[in-house]
């Protein structure tokens, strides 16, 4: 589907992306003040240095022309030396050679300081970005919209080092421009009015045209992503065994080549309406610069200026247009940059809405009551069906509670309602008596040990995988070796070449990797890392067999004593263990009872269970 028209821009509203330039170079400053300042400090002295040369150049040739105008002192350069007349000479184009060098260097060191100040700045903001990623919503992240403004805002963050350089040396030209101004208005003001006259046409083309590939790229964000995502799954790691056994090759290039195809369309009829209009309105300036430059020949010729003067006007002219027009367009190359920072600014004023209260309730410890749900609602954000709905049940503090329903039921809904990771849409989640909302958001996370079914293999060694359960205590060995055992993870990491330091997963070079079962022990262990006073095993078991599971859960069964557990699985030989059962269906509570109560009332559960046992009669 072609992205819609860009939405009319008025150049008042291109302009106003500047309003981001402040918060901007205050992220610069913060970045690194002693490198900031010293480049302030260099490229103040550089700016000033062309009038200064060009004044010094003009002043050589008024000296030149006068030393022909007198009677020679000889004819080899020691007489003229030793007569002393060229003593002013020597001395200017001493200057003039200072000034030269020392602008060269200059630029040196304020190049070398702009690639270390780009280079903290890029950190500084991937790091902001990941920060404040941090705190936002899982629902932030589950939303399309977001992810693409996610990914605008991290383009942005590695690419705004050139909008930095650019603006100093935005800055450093304008000092220029101010001097040489100043010099040329003092012989001959109009002509600096004939340059603006000049330039302007060429610098509205320029922000036009940048203002068009800025909503050209924003538009195309989500296709932008789509064609990531397609080079991800045809060369990626993880989906190659698909990919292969589906012949998935043709149909996934053809893809990615139309996409490729239509952004390349685009660009190319922006950059060629560039191109195009660009040249008349550049072909502009150049009149206006030979029409000023006959104007002061003329001038010199009636006597008005000397050579020097000529030299010194022509040169300013000349240097002031190019350095205007580098202006103008940098600025519009800034103007068009600045948007580009509204979609990382703006990714920073999205504001989490799962928070701590200001004074939390203390945490319960121990839990005396449980947790109640009363009544709640929820529905994914955009989704229409209720994931659940009129929920009602308590988790008694204790307790070995298992979760029974069909697909879809809504028991993972429930789990990271539990944990806050999304907050009811009606309803409360009571703990003890008192709303979720009212504890610390970090003190209840840290109480629940949440193993969900879809858990995250990190490319970690065995150890760290287990160690993210409670990333504080991964120097604690011992700590990981107890928790490795309780999951019997402890087995498998055995069998590894380097034990607990082995990297597993394969995307790295010496990683090794393990079965679905064998990663589902190594997650479980996460839960029994941390000392948690409520444990959720949300189906990670599902790749276990049957034995392995049987065990998982006795296990869970017996280290869960004292707290409270909640264990999700499909597998009524698990499922009996638990001390009471509950039956979702639809996101509501259909029935609640112990496994022999449950069979007894012969509804969902009996049935399922019927279903299961028969396949293995
Ligand atoms: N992130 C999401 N966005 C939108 N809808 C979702 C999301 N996650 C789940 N749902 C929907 O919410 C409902 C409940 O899903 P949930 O994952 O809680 O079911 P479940 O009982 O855990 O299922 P399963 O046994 O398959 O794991 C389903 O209809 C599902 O389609």
């Amino acid at each position: 589907m072609p992205p819609p028209a860009p939405p009319p821009q008025s150049f008042r509203q291109r302009l106003g992306a500047l309003r981001n330039l402040p918060p901007f170079l205050k992220l610069v400053w913060e970045t690194s003040p002693g490198i900031a300042s010293a480049e302030i400090v260099l490229r103040l002295i550089r700016s000033l240095l062309p009038v200064a040369a060009l004044y010094i150049a003009a002043l050589i040739i008024d000296e030149v022309v006068r030393l022909t105008r007198i009677p020679s002192p000889g004819t080899t350069a020691i007489a003229w030396y030793h007569s002393g007349l060229l003593d002013r000479v020597i001395l200017l184009l001493a200057l003039e050679f200072a000034l030269g060098i020392g602008s060269d260097l200059l630029g040196r060191v304020i190049s070398l300081l702009d690639s270390l100040l780009g280079e903290r700045l890029s950190t500084t903001t991937s790091v902001r970005l990941m920060e404040h990623a941090a705190t936002l919503d899982l629902e932030d992240f589950e939303d399309s919209e977001f992810q693409d403004r996610l990914e605008r805002a991290r383009t942005q963050a590695a690419g705004r080092t050139g909008l930095m350089t650019q603006l100093f040396g935005q800055a450093q030209d304008l000092v220029t421009i101010a001097s040489l101004v100043v010099g040329l208005a003092a012989y001959a003001p109009w002509l600096i009015a004939l340059l603006a006259v000049a330039l302007i046409p060429s610098f509205l083309g320029e922000l036009y045209f940048n203002a068009q590939s800025y909503w050209l790229n924003y538009y195309r964000a989500p296709e932008r992503r789509e064609l990531d995502y397609v080079r991800q799954v045809a060369a990626g790691a993880d989906t190659a065994k698909e990919v292969k056994i589906f012949g998935l090759h043709g149909f996934l290039i053809e893809r990615y080549r139309e996409l490729a195809v239509s952004f390349f369309r685009a660009n190319r009829k922006i950059a060629v309406r560039r191109a195009a209009w660009g040249s008349v309105l550049t072909a502009i300036s150049t009149v206006a610069y030979y029409f000023a430059y006959a104007y002061i020949v003329w001038r010199t010729l009636h006597g008005d200026f000397t050579i020097g003067n000529l030299t010194f006007l022509s040169g300013s002219f000349l240097r002031l247009r190019g350095l205007l027009e580098q202006f103008l367009s940098g600025f519009s190359t800034v103007a068009g940059q600045a948007m580009y920072l509204d979609d990382l600014f703006s990714f920073f004023e999205i504001k989490p809405e799962i928070v701590s209260p200001k004074k939390p309730r203390p945490f319960p410890n121990p839990i005396r009551e449980g947790f109640t749900f009363e009544d709640v609602g929820f529905q994914y954000p955009g989704a229409e069906r209720w994931a659940v709905r009129n929920l009602s049940f308590n988790l008694r503090a204790g307790e070995v509670l298992a979760l029974v329903g069909e697909n879809g039921a809504g028991k993972t809904t429930l789990v990271k309602l539990l944990a806050r990771l999304y907050d009811p849409d009606e309803g409360r989640i009571l703990l003890d008596g008192h709303d979720l909302k009212e504890y610390d958001l970090f003190e209840l996370r840290r109480n629940i040990g949440v193993i969900f079914q879809d858990f995250v293999r990190f490319h970690l060694s065995a150890g760290d995988n287990i160690a993210v359960g409670l990333i504080e205590a991964r120097k604690d060995q011992a700590r990981i070796e107890l928790a490795a055992e309780r999951s019997l993870a402890d087995e498998v990491i055995a069998k590894l070449p380097e034990h607990y330091e082995q990297l597993i997963g394969r995307r790295f070079k010496t990683g090794v990797d393990l079965s679905g079962g064998e990663w589902q022990k190594i997650a479980i262990a996460r839960a029994y890392m941390r000392d948690a006073q409520v444990l959720i095993l949300d189906e990670p078991t599902a790749a276990l067999d049957a034995r392995a599971e049987f065990e998982v859960f006795q296990r869970f069964k017996e280290l869960s004593e004292g707290k409270t557990a909640v264990l999700i699985s499909h597998r009524f030989s698990s499922v009996r263990m638990a001390d009471r059962i509950v039956v979702l269906g639809d996101g509501k509570v259909e029935a609640t009872g112990t496994h022999a109560e449950l069979l007894a009332q012969g509804g969902r559960y009996a049935e399922l269970f019927e279903l299961q046992a028969a396949g293995y009669r």
